[in-house]
């Protein structure tokens, strides 16, 4: 009798605009493995946070808020949805006022420490495996995962990807691409300098530039990295 291949773990990292959500959940449907968007659970803490009138410019009323919400991650890549409290978030996290706010509420250690349980709660309950999302998974939450990946893309490549996907989103006129960059590269340097746990390459990561590949190319060459780790494990 065969026996199932062991449970694969892959973590993808990188700043945003480097098609992390995109590879990620393509991956996760290439490969028949759960998927979970942990920026999105940053996003869905945030969320209920403002609309809980929480001050999330003072640490110590995030800090002490940061058990209230029970966030509920859906783990299926071609419909990943989140709640918070119950209530569907899947919309309200990608507004402007939630970007402006995550990574304050992200930089908080105890919202961290409450997420990153989370996140290897449900790594370990992925029946064929995972990819997981995020800043920090190949250096905190996941630091065993069999496969680490880092996006990277030049600022230009990311503010334009956003700004194109940000229009499309409401219909507006297109964004000034240099805000756009601006804001951008601002939250990259809060996430990035922050105390616990910043976003950082793993030493042992493989990084990937995607500025001059296409969504496709990027997908084909994590599922083939993949595929050599569990051919040789
Ligand atoms: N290699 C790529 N080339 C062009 N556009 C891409 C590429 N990867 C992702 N995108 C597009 O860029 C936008 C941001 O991608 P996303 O996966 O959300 O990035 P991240 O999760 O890193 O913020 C999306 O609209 C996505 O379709
Ligand atoms: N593992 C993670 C994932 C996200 N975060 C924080 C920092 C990020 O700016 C926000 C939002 O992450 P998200 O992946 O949704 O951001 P983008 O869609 O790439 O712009 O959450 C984090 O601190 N740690």
């Amino acid at each position: 009798m065969q026996t199932a291949p062991a449970p694969v773990i892959v973590a993808i990292d990188g700043p945003s605009g480097t098609g992390k959500s995109s590879t990620s959940r393509a991956v996760a449907t290439a490969l028949g493995l759960s998927y979970l968007d942990t920026g999105a659970q940053y996003r869905a803490i945030t969320w209920w946070m403002l609309t809980n009138d929480v001050d999330v410019n003072d640490p110590a009323a995030v800090a002490a808020a940061a058990h209230k919400p029970a966030i509920v991650s859906g783990t299926n890549p071609a419909a990943p949805g989140i709640t918070a409290d119950g209530v569907d978030a899947t919309g309200p996290i990608r507004t402007q006022e939630v970007t402006a706010a995550v990574s304050a509420v992200s930089a908080v250690p105890e919202i961290r420490a409450q997420l990153t349980e989370l996140q290897r709660r449900i790594a370990v309950e992925a029946e064929t495996g995972i990819v997981v999302e995020g800043r920090d998974i190949g250096t905190t939450v996941l630091p065993d995962a069999d496969l680490k990946v880092f996006l990277t893309a030049s600022p230009e490549a990311r503010a334009a990807r956003r700004s194109g996907e940000l229009r499309g989103a409401d219909g507006a006129a297109k964004p000034d691409l240099a805000g756009t960059q601006a804001a951008l590269l601002q939250r990259d340097s809060a996430d990035s300098s922050r105390t616990t746990s910043p976003l950082r390459q793993a030493g042992d990561a493989l990084e990937v530039d995607t500025t001059e590949l296409t969504l496709e190319q990027v997908v084909e060459c994590v599922v083939t990295l993949i595929r050599e780790k569990q051919q040789a494990g």
